[in-house]
């Protein structure tokens, strides 16, 4: 069985950057659906690479069916981890009933870590990114935003309704925010 941490937000919230820190820090194995996506559209002889593209730069979401089996492979070949962190991902209900379809009874989702941050300060942060995304501009920005407020953030008031979200502020320094997100994982997961 695999333990889960889903980290969610609204995009540049800081999610990649504050994973990147609990895996060097406590042990748990970094996957962001975002990366697998984006190296999946990179491979040589993928079929979904086009597909892959067209969601990242409109926004949207890919069919749960890829982004699960990447995830799945992923944890499957990662050995022996404390758990897994699993950034970006549910993003909408399609996912959560393709998660819920696929991962029951593999997968332990131990909390939701919900990063929340104010829309305008995410999204300076991404258009001063500087790694070249496709979707790093005001017009993927706004599109973004939009399916974030519609069908993410619905998905973690889901989450909240079950008790498992854990928030921390992140519009401060990241040494801040890291600080109270080992409080979260001190308390909550087996660290
Ligand atoms: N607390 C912070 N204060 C200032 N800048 C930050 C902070 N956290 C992250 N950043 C910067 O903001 C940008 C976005 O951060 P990051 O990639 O971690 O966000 P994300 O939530 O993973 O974004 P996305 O959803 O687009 O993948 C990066 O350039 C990062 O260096
Ligand atoms: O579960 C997911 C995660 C991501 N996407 C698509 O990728 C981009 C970028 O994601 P980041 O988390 O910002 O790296 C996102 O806008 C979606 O188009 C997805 O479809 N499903
Ligand atoms: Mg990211």
């Amino acid at each position: 069985m695999h333990n889960v941490v889903f980290v969610l937000g609204p995009p540049g919230s800081g999610k990649g950057t504050i994973c990147a820190k609990i895996q060097e820090n406590l042990g748990y194995v970094h996957l962001s659906a975002g990366d697998l996506l984006r190296a999946e559209r990179q491979r040589e002889g993928s079929e979904f690479g086009a597909l892959i593209e067209q969601h990242i730069r409109n926004g949207s979401i890919v069919p749960v069916e890829i982004t699960c089996a990447l995830l799945e492979n992923a944890m499957n070949n990662s050995g022996d981890a404390k758990g897994f962190l699993v950034d970006g991902f549910p993003r909408n209900e399609d996912n959560l009933q393709g998660w819920n379809k696929q991962m029951t009874g593999k997968a332990l989702v131990q909390f939701v870590l919900f990063l929340s941050c104010p829309v305008p300060i995410c999204i300076q942060r991404c258009l001063n990114r500087g790694q070249g995304r496709t979707d790093d501009n005001e017009e993927s920005l706004k599109k973004r935003v939009e399916t974030y407020n519609h069908q993410t953030f619905p998905i973690i008031e889901h989450f909240e309704k079950n008790g498992l979200v854990r928030e921390v502020k992140s519009e401060r320094s990241v040494e801040e925010i890291y600080a109270d997100v080992v409080e979260v994982f001190n308390q909550t997961a087996k660290v």
